[in-house]
């Protein structure tokens, strides 16, 4: 069994609600543990995850989100860097499922978040626990 941690994004919360349910459903399902964090924005997870990892205290970790492109150019910089953000951190040797929407609409996200769905909160708690399996055959 292993301590995975949850860091969300808490922009938009009935949509969060909806992504943790499904990213809670998954790590229960395979066995593990779990804990949240939340955080202001998508451009604060992967500096969160990396202050988490230094703790020592989690196996793997879980980005959730949801990034509703707007007027301005500032979609293509929250939306980018922080998938690059976790990039870098999964480059690094860090388990992580990147659970943070990145949509032209809020009903576009309702879909991506709902575990009834298309379920990302689950996909990303999923590729996580894939990851954190592959750290343990390659570790
Ligand atoms: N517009 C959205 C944001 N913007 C906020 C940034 O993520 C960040 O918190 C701010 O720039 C301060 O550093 N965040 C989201 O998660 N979703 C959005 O739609
Ligand atoms: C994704 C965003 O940053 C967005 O919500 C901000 O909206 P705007 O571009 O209209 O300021």
């Amino acid at each position: 069994m292993a301590n995975f941690l949850i860091v969300e994004a808490r922009f938009y919360d009935h949509l969060n609600d909806l992504l943790l349910d499904g990213a809670r459903s998954a790590i229960e399902a395979a066995g593990h543990t779990h804990e949240t964090i939340t955080v202001p924005g998508a451009l604060e997870v992967p500096g969160a995850i990396a202050l988490a990892a230094d703790s020592g205290q989690y196996s793997a970790f879980v980005a959730l989100g949801v990034v509703i492109r707007g007027e301005t150019y500032h979609f293509e910089i929250v939306a980018g860097e922080s998938a690059r953000g976790l990039m870098a951190l999964s480059m690094d040797g860090l388990a992580i499922g990147n659970g943070i929407l990145t949509t032209e609409d809020e009903a576009q996200a309702l879909t991506r978040a709902r575990k009834t769905e298309k379920d990302k909160g689950g996909e990303a708690a999923k590729a996580a626990i894939a990851m954190l399996e592959l750290k343990g055959r390659f570790g």
